[in-house]
């Protein structure tokens, strides 16, 4: 069965891994989005695939849902094919968000959540469990917001009532296309961070396609990058992605910034740091182990001090100069 039970979150957060094996799509004017395409991403995390414009992700992305099916080639979904599968059945247990959303305008966002649950034939009661529990989930108060229509919010809780609809059968897979680049970049960054709390809670298996490398690098466990016709040029981590392109359409696709970007990803570590100055460290601004070279760089910069002071439970351990954590950015591999 594809439903939680009676409205409550989970116990055990569900989720699928999803295989792609050599997937190919060709238009019927011939056109070859997608040549041959291979990737596993496991049950929980959360892919990105990024890439030029027209380079076939959203064909791969409508591929998984069969809105687009394939030519060749086989998507396995939890080691089930999904080309044996009803896709009607397939999609209801496949959350879809789109840029805009595509909310029905004419039903209350209480109506639009429970689109799945309707379909699915869940008693009215458990419905609205449901709809109340994942508005709150998304930071919506369902009382004042259940009743109102799509245009009477803004474009980041629209957003936010497509994510909650997606969710609302406890989908074993969320594909997310473009999902928040409608939004101004200040709604953008909160939305973005918002999800990030609430794929800690839920742990779906994510698919999302996006223009933005600060938005593939913030969210994603694993980045594709994608050339014409579908090409994987790179699948890795965001450090790996920035610190160490695989190809050289990666290098000149993450950009002549990517040194900074990569501090983004760098953790300060006990190996990270410079030996304590014998002259001390008063009055030198401070920040704790573990947090990002881009957030001391960040801090150094405002200060207009040459180091920071590197802490362990509040001892210092070290300090990083502009020089090293500019070194850090530089660094390959
Ligand atoms: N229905 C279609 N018929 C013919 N060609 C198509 C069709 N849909 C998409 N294409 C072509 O397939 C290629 C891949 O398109 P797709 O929309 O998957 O790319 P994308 O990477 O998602 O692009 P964008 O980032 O601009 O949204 C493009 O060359 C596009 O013109």
């Amino acid at each position: 069965m594809d439903v939680t039970p009676e409205g409550t979150a989970p116990a055990e957060p569900r989720a699928a891994s999803i295989v792609l094996e050599g997937i190919r799509k060709r238009y019927p004017d011939g056109t070859e989005a997608v040549r041959e395409l291979s990737l596993d991403i496991a049950a929980g995390e959360l892919a990105v695939l990024i890439g030029p414009s027209g380079c076939g992700k959203s064909t791969v992305l409508r591929m998984v849902n069969r809105l687009i099916e394939p030519t060749g080639g086989r998507i396995l979904l939890g080691g089930e094919d999904v080309t044996r599968v009803d896709p009607v059945r397939l999609r209801r247990r496949i959350g879809y968000v789109i840029q805009n959303v595509g909310l029905f305008p004419h039903q209350t966002v209480s109506a639009n959540v429970a689109t799945v649950p309707r379909l699915l034939g869940w008693p009215r009661e458990r419905s609205r469990r449901r709809v109340d529990e994942l508005l709150e989930l998304v930071g919506l108060d369902p009382a004042t917001f259940g009743r109102r229509y799509p245009h009477e919010l803004s474009g980041g809780q629209r957003q936010r009532v497509g994510v909650a609809r997606a969710l609302a059968a406890d989908p074993v897979v969320l594909l997310m296309d473009e999902p928040f680049s409608a939004v101004d970049p200040i709604a953008r960054t909160r939305l973005q961070e918002e999800f990030l709390r609430l794929q800690a809670e839920v742990r779906k298996t994510i698919v999302l396609v996006t223009h933005d490398l600060d938005e593939a690098v913030r969210l994603g466990d694993r980045i594709a990058v994608l050339s014409e016709g579908g090409r994987l040029e790179q699948y890795d981590t965001p450090a790996a992605v920035l610190g160490a392109p695989a190809t050289p359409f990666v290098r000149e696709f993450v950009g002549a910034d990517r040194g900074i970007r990569r501090l983004a990803v760098t953790p300060v570590t006990g190996e990270t740091v410079e030996p304590l100055p014998e002259t001390g460290v008063a009055g030198l601004p401070t920040m704790p182990l573990g947090g990002s070279a881009y957030d001391a760089l960040g801090t150094l910069l405002s200060s207009a001090a040459e180091r920071i002071v590197v802490t362990d439970g509040g001892r210092p351990v070290g300090v990083l100069s502009r020089t090293r954590l500019l070194e850090l950015g530089d660094r390959e591999g």
